[in-house]
């Protein structure tokens, strides 16, 4: 591997080393006749261990890991940056689908094969190290959800890797505490290949095309030749570089659709102060398609520069999930995740009014000050943004843009559906299952 200069031509460019950009790169790469250069707006160090401590979201103001953009409302939407990209920021959540979550795949997508990539990655000795979190690692707060749950709904053993609807322990990609990123598990032990170049610092304005082939990637006044381009910058960065190459795709070419999970958070004030936990340890799954998650502090613990508002149980809509727009306006991105319908704000007050009811139970009555729960009025993001390209419609069951040769997109841009769990298990096992079928080609 080097870092630095950006050779003329690879046979494969793959742009973007986050969650999905890193499995490719090293699938593809294993080919030693294959060239692969992976290209990254981020920096070339690598997250220590302290930035992936998973009792912090090293995404704060200023962070290097992360980058925000800021919706007409005000929320920040935020997305990972350098080598594991998202992976390296989130919350360390890593729970699969539910297996009726993908009726709706393009053909080619069957529920035994999308298992055994999925355990490749979660199974036992598999890449990403995944384990739920024990009893005894569990927060205060956590420890009570799950018992006043327990009455209330079916629970899932632990070590079950497929969720269920009822209480759902998180399993988390870690090695102890600390975050286990696409890049350490993909990228570190191809580091030595020599048919693997990876270019940090280089942000792809566009890509280079002709007719209706892409012939390579435009990063400041350096054009590179590809063999083939996959696009690997996440939802809103593939979004971006295919706006800004005329190439969207869709009914208006200056706009692409992204979906997101909206949540709303019911606010507390703790009596107990227990030891630095994950963010996030046990969910509930509802009926009504509702993940009901038990945060084990105040945001603020673990984001660095945000004001302190108490902890919070939150409650997000996850199927089918908002429709928002990415756009460029004046060269600039400008993301809208989009905001709830009737059906779905009805569906979110069912939830808070079951979460208020918790809080305020006698169960909770030594660990949440009495008076203090209170619903904030604002619909937040859970970071998940989705679906700007998906297969099926935008792209074919590999990524392929449909009437472009020469590009293919890889990453949570091309999810079809919305999943009842978090995004980041299924980016994954999604690009492990296309690459290696391309490296079989
Ligand atoms: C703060 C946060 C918390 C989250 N928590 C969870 C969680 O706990 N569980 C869960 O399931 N999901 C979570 N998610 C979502 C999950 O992490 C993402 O869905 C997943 O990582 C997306 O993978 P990806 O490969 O599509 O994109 P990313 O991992 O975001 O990778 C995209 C990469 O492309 C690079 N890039 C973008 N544009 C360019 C360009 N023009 N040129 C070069 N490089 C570029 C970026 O820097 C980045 O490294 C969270 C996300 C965030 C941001």
């Amino acid at each position: 591997m080097t870092l630095g200069d950006l050779p003329a031509t690879a046979d494969v460019v793959i742009v973007g080393a986050g969650s999905a950009g890193c499995v490719v790169a090293e699938r593809l790469s294993r080919d030693p006749d294959r060239t692969v250069l992976l290209i990254e707006r981020g920096s070339s160090q690598w997250p220590t261990e302290a930035v992936r401590d998973l009792r912090g979201l090293p995404i704060g103001f200023g962070s290097p890991y992360a980058v925000s953009h800021e919706e007409p409302s005000g929320l920040a939407v935020v997305r990972g940056r350098g080598l594991g990209g998202s992976s390296s920021v989130n919350g360390g959540y890593f729970m699969r689908w539910h297996a009726d979550d993908f009726v709706d795949w393009p053909s080619g997508w069957r529920i035994d094969e999308i298992g055994a990539s999925y355990a490749e990655l979660d199974g036992r000795g598999g890449t990403m190290s995944v384990s739920p979190f024990a009893d005894d690692e569990l927060a205060e707060v956590t420890t009570r959800f799950e018992s006043y749950w327990s009455d209330i709904v079916p629970v899932r053993p632990p070590a079950d890797a497929w969720p269920i609807v009822g209480l759902n322990r998180v399993r988390s990609n870690r090695d102890g505490m600390v975050r286990r990123t696409a890049a350490e598990a993909y990228l570190r032990g191809a580091l030595d290949r020599p048919n693997l170049t990876i270019g940090a610092d280089a942000e792809v304005d566009a890509l280079r095309w002709s007719g209706a082939e892409v012939t390579g990637v435009v990063v400041g006044d350096t054009v590179v030749g590809a063999g083939e381009v996959i696009l690997c910058a996440g939802a809103i960065g593939t979004a971006v570089i295919l706006l800004r190459s005329g190439l969207a795709g869709g009914a208006d070419p200056d706009v692409l659709a992204v979906r997101e999970h909206r949540e709303v958070l019911v606010h507390y004030r703790s009596r107990v102060d227990g030891p630095p936990t994950a963010l996030l340890q046990s969910v509930v799954h509802t009926v009504d398609d509702l993940e009901i998650r038990c945060y084990s502090s105040d945001m603020a613990r673990y984001i660095e520069g945000l004001p302190p508002v108490g902890p919070a149980i939150g409650v997000a809509v996850m199927r089918p999930g908002t429709r928002g727009t990415v756009r460029i306006v004046g060269g600039a991105p400008i993301v809208d995740l989009g905001v709830v319908d009737v059906a779905e704000a009805a569906r979110l007050e069912r939830g808070v009014a079951a979460v208020t009811e918790m809080l305020r139970s006698a169960a909770f009555a030594d660990i949440v000050e009495s008076g203090s729960v209170a619903v904030d009025p604002v619909v937040r993001t859970s970071q998940h943004a989705w679906g700007s390209m998906p297969m099926g419609t935008l792209t074919d069951g590999l990524g392929g843009v449909a009437g472009v040769r020469g590009l293919r997109i890889v990453d949570g841009s091309i999810l079809p559906t919305a999943g009842r769990s978090g995004p980041h298990a299924t980016v994954m096992m999604l690009a492990s299952r296309i690459a290696a079928v391309l490296a079989d080609r």
